[in-house]
């Protein structure tokens, strides 16, 4: 019997804006049903890593594979169909449209039998449901997470790429949404997960990497990070909260 192939292998990957580089040879994986979680300072190049996985900036080298095809370079729609889906910094969600728009819109010409639709998003995110006829510019951030959430997975995604999900959100909220994605992985879907708090990635990942100045300088067990999250926390130079029982 053949392992299944990783939902994602990225490999010395090089890649930055007008000929500068920003990620000098990134190499990572997720294993199919894991999340791996991505932390580094500010600046870092965790978003420019994300765009480019998910086909919003082009490489300049380097393999991008995604459930064993290289998808390195090709464009945002191909990734998409290939499975990934994209909840980004910021959200995103349209100031003009009303989230029942946003979710018909992700869910259009997705096929027959598709794993996740407008209702189930809806079980899943009830809040949404009371929430269909209003603008995205008239929801809450929290609500606007869930959104971006929920629109993700209309598209039906075999790999997630979440961009700091919880940043600006109260902590109430961004403990939900914290317990939504932990949710998610129990259900076997695999994530790269990019997180400004080491105690929130331990909580929801299953690895943890650390990219610094474009470079992956640390990938291990979130068991290995718990037991010994200073090495980590050296890391990012920032005064981090130590995760809770350690
Ligand atoms: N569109 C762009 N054009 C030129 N340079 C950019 C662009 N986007 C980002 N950069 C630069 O690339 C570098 C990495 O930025 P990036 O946003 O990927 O870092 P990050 O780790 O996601 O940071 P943060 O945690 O602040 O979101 C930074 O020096 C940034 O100024």
């Amino acid at each position: 019997m053949t392992a299944a192939p990783a939902a994602l292998r990225v490999e010395g990957l090089h890649a930055g804006y007008h000929g500068g580089l920003v990620l000098h040879g990134v190499g990572l994986h997720v294993e199919a049903g894991t999340v791996q979680a991505l932390v580094g300072r500010n600046g870092a190049g965790k978003t420019t890593l994300i765009h480019t996985i998910a086909g919003l900036l082009r490489p300049y080298s380097g393999m991008v594979e995604i459930g064993g095809v290289d998808l390195a370079g090709k464009p945002a729609h191909r990734v998409a169909r290939a499975g990934v889906g994209l909840v980004p910094q910021g959200r995103r969600v349209f100031p003009s449209l009303t989230v029942a728009e946003h979710l018909r819109l992700a869910a259009a010409g997705r096929g027959r039998d598709p794993m996740w639709t407008v209702e189930r998003v809806l079980e899943l995110l009830p809040r949404l449901g009371e929430r269909l006829d209003h603008r995205g510019d008239q929801l809450s951030g929290g609500e606007q997470q869930m959104l971006a959430i929920g629109r993700a997975l209309l598209t039906q995604p075999r790999l997630l790429l979440l961009d700091e999900p919880t940043e600006g959100l109260a902590l109430d909220l961004a403990a939900r949404v914290r317990g939504l994605l932990t949710g998610l992985a129990e259900a076997g879907l695999s994530m790269l997960l990019v997180e400004q708090r080491l105690d929130h990635a331990i909580e929801v990942a299953d690895r943890i990497a650390v990219l610094d100045y474009g470079r992956v300088v640390f990938d291990a067990p979130t068991a290995q990070v718990r037991a010994d999250p200073t090495t980590v926390q050296s890391m990012l130079s920032i005064d981090q909260p130590l995760p809770q029982g350690s």
